[in-house]
């Protein structure tokens, strides 16, 4: 029921794999929104389409401070549009680098935030299964918001399917074993260290190094 025509189209807050992310207004509401534009032809090159699927299925369903919302989408000839809450502020990643690594009580107010939504996510048997800075973004507030439930599962259908980047991953997931909620909760973990010291615990250069570690 969303069309391209119900938003005035503002600067482009950035580019993702698979297309860009526009400042965006819903003319009726005034409303300030994210709107993500993602080509259906990359989608179906990487054949992430039912994860897309079930990206927008998880998120649009859950409603906390802590997790960026996902109002809607709709899509046209060759686009698929999400539409997102705008986090003012950017990506947690970027103001990570620029100050190295944060204060005590800055890591500790952001810990607490996303252990909260994870706690709300675990409760409705969502794992999201990629906290990793690169997803966190920041509202105007200077609140929390965890993003890209690109790789979250409802834990009735556990997936092997494997991840990015192995930082943030537990041995059990690593090791493609059986995993559940807990994995959050080992990345919760990862992250309070990068926080706090500027880079994950395991970080080397080869997989295999930071599997060992
Ligand atoms: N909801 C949002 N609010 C503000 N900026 C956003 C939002 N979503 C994405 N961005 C910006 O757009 C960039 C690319 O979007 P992203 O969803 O990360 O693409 P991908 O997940 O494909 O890499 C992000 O790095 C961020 O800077
Ligand atoms: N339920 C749902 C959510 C998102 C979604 O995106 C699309 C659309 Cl609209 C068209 C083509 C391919 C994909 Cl992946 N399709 C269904």
């Amino acid at each position: 029921r969303w069309t391209l025509n119900d938003f005035d189209i503002g600067k482009p807050l950035g580019r993702g794999k698979f297309g860009h992310v526009y400042i965006a207004k819903e003319k009726r509401s005034n409303h300030i929104v994210a709107l993500k534009v993602l080509f259906k032809s990359q989608l179906k090159q990487s054949q992430v389409e039912h994860q897309l699927r079930r990206e927008v299925e998880i998120q649009s369903h859950l409603r906390h401070p802590n997790i960026l919302r996902l109002y809607g989408y709709f899509y046209d000839q060759k686009r698929v549009y999400l539409i997102l809450e705008n986090a003012a502020k950017g990506e947690l990643y970027k103001e990570l680098q620029r100050c190295k690594y944060f204060s005590e009580r800055r890591a500790a107010t952001y810990i607490a935030s996303l252990a909260r939504a994870l706690i709300y996510c675990h409760g409705k048997h969502v794992i999201h299964r990629d906290i990793k800075p690169e997803n966190l973004l920041v509202g105007a507030q200077g609140d929390l918001k965890i993003a890209d439930f690109g790789w979250s599962v409802h834990t009735f259908n556990r997936r092997q399917t494997m991840c990015g980047t192995l930082d943030y991953l537990p041995p059990e997931m690593v090791e493609s074993a059986e995993h559940d909620a807990s994995v959050d909760i080992w990345s919760l973990g990862i992250l309070c260290y990068e926080f706090l010291y500027g880079i994950p615990p395991f970080e080397a250069k080869e997989h295999s190094d930071t599997y060992r570690r």
